[in-house]
């Protein structure tokens, strides 16, 4: 091995993270949650013990087509009342599920990475894309306050995330995430459109034919 692949890959062959700017207040962090990965999922399986994966309906009544839950002391949600944040499962009628401590710890270090050093996720929405699954282009503006990040974690299979400007019209850029990618955007760019094109196939070592993403917000 070389000196320059030493650096890149590390001793176990894995890639170092590095840090990507993609405008004054989004940073793409690569690979910054590979290491932390398997106890993430870990924590996922007994959040959906209680909570299991569902496809909400949007406000005419159509499923979507990535499945959600969530962790933490507000959970999104949407039906044919439209978007807003719950304390509560509306499936289980009890609380979401405490969000572990793994989960906060990534999204307040990788929070910080970007600058934003004063993070603290009380909503933590879980995406799980079926091969096919797709997010139009939307902006996060359900929250009460614009000036915490989202924090954005993706496992397992990779996606075309689609990042784009201030207004829906403006061109979005393609980016590719794969498993352990953690995408920040915040300040000036809190209300950038972005989305997901439908996932393709494939097989990941540590989530089979899905994908799952972490979108970490501060929503109360
Ligand atoms: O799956 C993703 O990468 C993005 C999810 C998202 O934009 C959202 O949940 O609001
Ligand atoms: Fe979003």
């Amino acid at each position: 091995m070389n000196a320059v692949n030493g650096d890149l890959f590390g001793r176990d062959g894995a890639r170092e993270p590095w840090s990507e700017w993609l405008g004054s207040g989004t940073v793409l962090l690569h690979g910054f949650a590979t290491t932390d990965a398997a106890a993430i999922l870990a924590d996922l399986a007994r959040i959906i013990e209680t909570s299991p994966f569902r496809h909400m309906v949007i406000v005419d009544g159509r499923p979507m087509s990535v499945a959600m839950t969530n962790c933490g002391a507000l959970g999104w949600l949407s039906d044919t009342a439209g978007y807003r944040y719950s304390s509560f499962d509306p499936q289980s009628s009890h609380r979401w599920p405490p969000m572990p401590d793994s989960f906060s710890n990534l999204a307040r270090a990788a929070a910080i990475q970007a600058g934003f050093s004063s993070f603290t996720p009380d909503a933590c929405l879980i995406n799980r894309y079926a091969v096919g699954a797709r997010m139009s282009l939307h902006q996060d503006k359900d929250e009460r306050d614009f000036r915490a990040p989202i924090v954005s974690v993706s496992l397992g299979l990779p996606a075309v995330f689609l990042l784009g400007g201030a207004k829906r019209t403006e061109r979005a850029q393609r980016l590719a995430l794969i498993h352990g990618d953690v995408l920040v955007w915040g300040g000036q760019d809190r209300l950038r459109y972005h989305g997901v094109q439908p996932l393709k196939a494939g097989c990941h070592p540590l989530l089979g034919d899905a994908r799952i993403n972490l979108t970490f917000r501060q929503a109360g």
